[in-house]
């Protein structure tokens, strides 16, 4: 069995929890709140600017040009694509650029994107990309999952959301970062493991948590 395999063998409930949640449940029967998904889509641009960083220091803890080489493209098209794709779908909710740009962290932004960068900056790449998987993974899974429901990719305002993690795009960059985390596990000692184990289930929970802050629009008590 590969580390991948023995994660989402381990994980399944945690996962079901994510797919179930009614964030997820709504933009894929059309119901959820558009105040909802307009919060969701602010916090969301606040942490893809973090969650860059970490392609650009994949890259710095990496000793292998083909990997450095990926980080370096994931860092160049989150950073020159994704984000453009962002504003232009925040656009349609009448988010503006200037409320993007200027967007705080909500306490689950902040914990979630601190935590991946520390673990990041002070880890090996093996726990760098043990961090940053979940994301990606689990972004791919609902974004299938949904897709399969019927008429959801035509619905005007969840489907191009669920038509691009659904995509052949981002189901290879999962696989890629999948097959990175067993490389770089092979011949691990089981305590390390576990380290990585631990770091994945808890930006697997992070995945869980910002679902739920973006259903409650949670902010910071002061807000
Ligand atoms: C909270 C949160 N988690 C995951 C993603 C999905 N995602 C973010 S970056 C990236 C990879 C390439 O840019 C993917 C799949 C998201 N948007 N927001």
């Amino acid at each position: 069995m590969t580390f991948s395999e023995r994660l989402y063998e381990r994980l399944q409930p945690i996962w079901r929890r994510n797919h179930a949640h009614p964030f997820v449940q709504g933009m894929g029967d059309g119901t959820l709140d558009l105040e909802k998904f307009r919060f969701y889509m602010i916090q969301d641009y606040v942490y893809l600017k973090d969650y860059a960083k970490l392609f650009a220091l994949g890259a710095v803890k990496s000793d292998d040009l083909a990997v450095m080489g990926k980080f370096a493209a994931l860092l160049d098209s989150t950073l020159n694509e994704e984000m453009s794709l962002h504003r232009a779908y925040a656009a349609r909710f009448g988010i503006t650029v200037e409320e993007l740009e200027q967007a705080k962290p909500s306490p689950v932004t902040l914990a979630y994107t601190h935590y991946m960068l520390h673990t990041a900056q002070n880890g090996s790449l093996a726990e760098l990309t043990a961090a940053l998987l979940p994301c990606m993974w689990s972004y791919s899974e609902i974004g299938k999952e949904l897709s399969r429901l019927p008429g959801v990719s035509e619905h005007s305002y969840y489907g191009d959301w669920i038509k691009m993690y659904s995509s052949e795009e981002f189901g290879a960059l999962a696989q890629w970062c999948i097959g990175l985390l067993d490389r770089l596990a092979e011949g691990k000692p089981e305590s390390e493991l576990i380290r990585l184990e631990e770091i994945f289930l808890n930006t697997t929970r992070y995945e869980y948590l910002f679902w739920e802050m973006a259903y409650r629009m949670e902010s910071w008590p002061d807000e």
